[in-house]
């Protein structure tokens, strides 16, 4: 049996592990503070429940809705609290080669980039990434007798578009692509890895990746709202004495994009486009959260990207942390129902998480694979050397017994002299390619001075044991109040009847209460639903509406053989999620001959039906010439080529002409007066250093000039060398050209 066969069978006998779900509601801003909103979320942290006031309640059923989840946080909660105790476990599990996954969701402006990045540099409120990071190589710093090789991918996803955040001008198609050997999983072509040797590293690489993230794009804030970050980063590692056991921990950091319905903020048009686009992800997200709670036979992964990104994620092979993100105002109520929903929905999701262990496909085992040939390799070629310079000292003392002048002698000599060089050079050349090689692994334990802080190491291990103390005591109250209802009863003991059936009624009311409350969501979740589907039905509707105008379009417009034509070379691509046009194969002969029709053009219904009575319409024989195909079109053009010497003459010419050349400079056109002067002139030189700047010199150290050039609208007065009294005339100024 193969390895990944062994791995899917480990996978199916391994134990089922929910997603944990977790809640983060931030502080109310200012600006909300300022609006006049009032806070509606009640957070209780060791209960792991969250309550939200309906503000707009007209029964006491709709008052208040109350959420359970694995954790809760709340405006208070520190970014450290949340990382250890639920992130920081997850990230060691990655390290023991589990597949890892965090996600924020929420709507704009809830705190989810707050979460995932923080502040970055600012230790206490810097996010879970970083912090990531910092786990990650305090780990390995402190791992002996283990390689490791560590790379990072940061992608985005806009309107179903993946863009590579680590090259972005990179021109290779991004594409989705299934695993191979079954392993499940997707991954995306030509992504680039960036190898890291530490958490600097990393860091420097997530930077570089925020930063082309907003480069180009107008509206930055805008931008990150409306797109999905996803950060990966895939951990090699492999014990030093036992090579081939190679383990790979993955783990995925998502950003994504804010949640709110786009019809509230009244997108039509292509806004509404990119609005349907971009809630495609989202709301997919959501079918394939609600088929894996309601355990449905079908998973719609396949209808969006992020889906299939986060296929191993949800439901998967992986340890997955939600983490839902809300804000306490009630102008937001809507919104906020919405994702605790979306997230109560996601606690039923199971995975089956598996070590990734034996992996055969690791980059770390070609690397040393790698390293070893190369070793192999240098030692043929030192050993090769080694013999060639012995019997070059050979020769040499042969040269030097018979002290003879032999020009054979001598040109075998000087030929092995040459050859020595020659393998010296390429030992030198596989030198440097092993070291480089090597350099992209990392030795576990290292630098194990420097982060094995006892205290350090103290500190964690209480944190994490706190953390675990504190997760436990949640799960035992949420146990204990639901089964309080009924120790309370049998705890009581009536003195009479009476008593009996007042304590009977208050639990009555109690339940009735409770069944009202849960009558009232079922109620919001089907109205939810019934909107969803409107929302849907009138999507349909429109795409409809448009199918039919495009198809009459064509049925009228375009010629029956051309439709046919283009029907057959349509087809639709999976991996980029559209139809595509074949490459037509032309018979050129085929394309060439005449061809006779029974009838011209339009051939529509209406034409067809007016052919008996009108002689407009009647059929004609037309003889169709298809156009002669180009043998070359303007876009295989090429330039014909200059002989180079011609080049450098004419690139000589101009240089000398910029350097030399004298300009002289009429400011405006017609120039300007001083002091009776009139049309003054000014001499000046082309810059070398900055191209559209003239240098011009006021010779006449004349501050009246000065003041006149300082008037005029196109010229930025600045001193050529820096004047520290300021009361001194300056002598040169730049004129930039418009
Ligand atoms: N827990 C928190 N404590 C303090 N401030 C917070 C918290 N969460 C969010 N904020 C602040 O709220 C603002 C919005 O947060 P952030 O940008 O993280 O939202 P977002 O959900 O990522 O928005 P978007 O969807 O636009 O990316 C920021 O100024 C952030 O500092």
């Amino acid at each position: 049996m193969n390895k990944s066969s062994e791995n899917i069978k480990n996978a199916r006998s391994a134990n089922n592990e929910a997603v944990q779900v977790i809640v983060r509601c931030r502080p109310i801003s200012e600006k909300e503070k300022l609006s006049g909103c009032c806070e509606i979320v009640d957070v209780y942290p060791n209960r792991g429940v969250i309550e939200v006031k309906n503000p707009r309640a007209k029964s006491d059923n709709e008052r208040i809705k109350m959420f359970t989840y694995d954790a809760v946080y709340d405006s208070r909660s520190s970014q450290q609290c949340l990382y250890d105790e639920m992130v920081r476990p997850l990230v060691a599990s990655v390290l023991e080669g589990y597949n890892g996954c965090v996600f924020a969701y929420g709507q704009t402006g809830t705190g989810k980039t707050h979460t995932m990045e923080g502040v970055v540099g600012d230790s206490d409120m810097q996010g879970i990434i970083p912090r990531a990071f910092e786990q990650i190589w305090s780990h390995i710093n402190r791992t002996t007798g283990v390689e490791f090789l560590v790379y990072a991918r940061y992608l985005e996803l806009y309107m179903e578009d993946i863009r590579d955040l680590l090259k972005s001008k990179s021109k290779k198609q991004l594409v989705l692509r299934e695993m191979a050997g079954g392993q499940g999983g997707v991954y995306v072509t030509h992504l680039h890895s960036q190898t890291c040797k530490n958490a600097a590293d990393m860091m420097k690489t997530m930077r570089i990746g925020n930063k082309n993230r907003t480069t180009g794009v107008t509206n930055m804030n805008e931008h990150s709202s409306r797109s999905h970050a996803i950060f990966q980063i895939a951990i090699e590692m492999a014990e030093e004495n036992n090579s081939k056991s190679v383990k790979i921990g993955k783990l995925n950091l998502v950003d994504l994009a804010g949640s709110e319905r786009q019809s509230k903020t009244g997108a039509s048009g292509d806004r509404l486009k990119e609005a349907t686009k971009i809630n495609k992800a989202l709301s997919s997200l959501g079918n394939v959260i609600y088929a894996l709670a309601e355990n449905s036979s079908h998973v719609p992964y396949r209808d969006s990207k992020l889906t299939r990104l986060l296929q191993d994620s949800l439901g998967g092979n992986s340890k997955t942390i939600m983490i839902a993100n809300i804000g306490p105002a009630d102008m937001n109520y809507e919104e906020t129902i919405i994702t605790l929903r979306y997230a109560y929905r996601a606690k039923a999701i199971k995975n089956k998480p598996i070590k990734n262990e034996d992996m055969q496909d690791a980059k770390l085992l070609a690397l040393q694979q790698e390293i070893e040939r190369l070793k192999q390799l240098i030692a043929e070629k030192a050993n090769g050397r080694m013999v060639n310079i012995e019997e070059s000292e050979g020769s040499d003392d042969e040269l030097d017994l018979d002290d003879s002048d032999d020009e054979e002698l001598k040109k075998e000599k000087k030929e092995k002299e040459h050859l020595i060089e020659l393998g010296k050079m390429e030992v030198d050349d596989l030198n440097k390619k092993l070291r480089n090689l090597e350099k992209q692994m990392v030795q576990g334990g290292k630098n194990i001075v420097e982060s094995v802080n006892e205290n350090e190491m103290l500190l964690e291990q209480q944190r994490a044991e706190i953390a675990a103390r504190k997760k436990r005591e949640i799960e035992m109250q949420q146990k204990l109040e639901s089964e309080e209802e009924n120790y309370t009863e049998l705890r009581q003991v009536f003195t009479n009847l009476q008593q009996e059936v007042e304590f009977k009624r208050e639990k009555l009311k109690r339940l009735h209460g409770r069944l009202q409350s849960l009558r009232q969501e079922i109620k919001d979740s089907h109205d939810e639903y019934i909107k969803n589907r409107q929302e849907l039905v009138d999507a349909n509707e429109d795409l409809t509406l448009q199918l039919r105008r495009r198809l009459l379009v064509l049925e009228n417009f375009v010629p029956a053989e051309e439709r046919s034509r283009l029907l057959n070379l349509a087809q639709f691509d999976e991996n980029t999620d559209n139809w595509i046009l074949k490459k037509e194969t032309v018979n050129i002969n085929a394309a060439l001959r005449p061809r006779a029709h029974n009838y011209r053009r339009p051939i529509s219904d209406y034409a067809i039906k007016k052919s008996e009575a009108s002689p407009r319409y009647r059929g004609e024989n037309v003889i169709e010439l298809k156009l002669d195909l180009p043998l070359r079109t303007t876009q295989n053009y090429l330039r014909p080529a200059i002989c180079p010497q011609v080049k450098a003459a004419v690139k000589n010419v101009i240089k000398h002409e910029l350097d030399n050349n004298k300009v002289v400079v009429k400011i405006p056109p017609h120039g300007f007066s001083v002091r009776g002067i009139s049309k003054i002139e000014l001499e000046g030189r082309y810059n070398k250093a900055a191209r559209n700047t003239i240098e011009v010199h006021n010779n006449r150290n004349n501050t009246d000039l000065l003041l006149e050039m300082k008037k005029l609208p196109l010229l930025t007065i600045f001193p050529s060398t820096p004047s520290e009294n300021q009361n001194i005339p300056y002598n040169s100024f730049y004129y930039h050209q418009p």
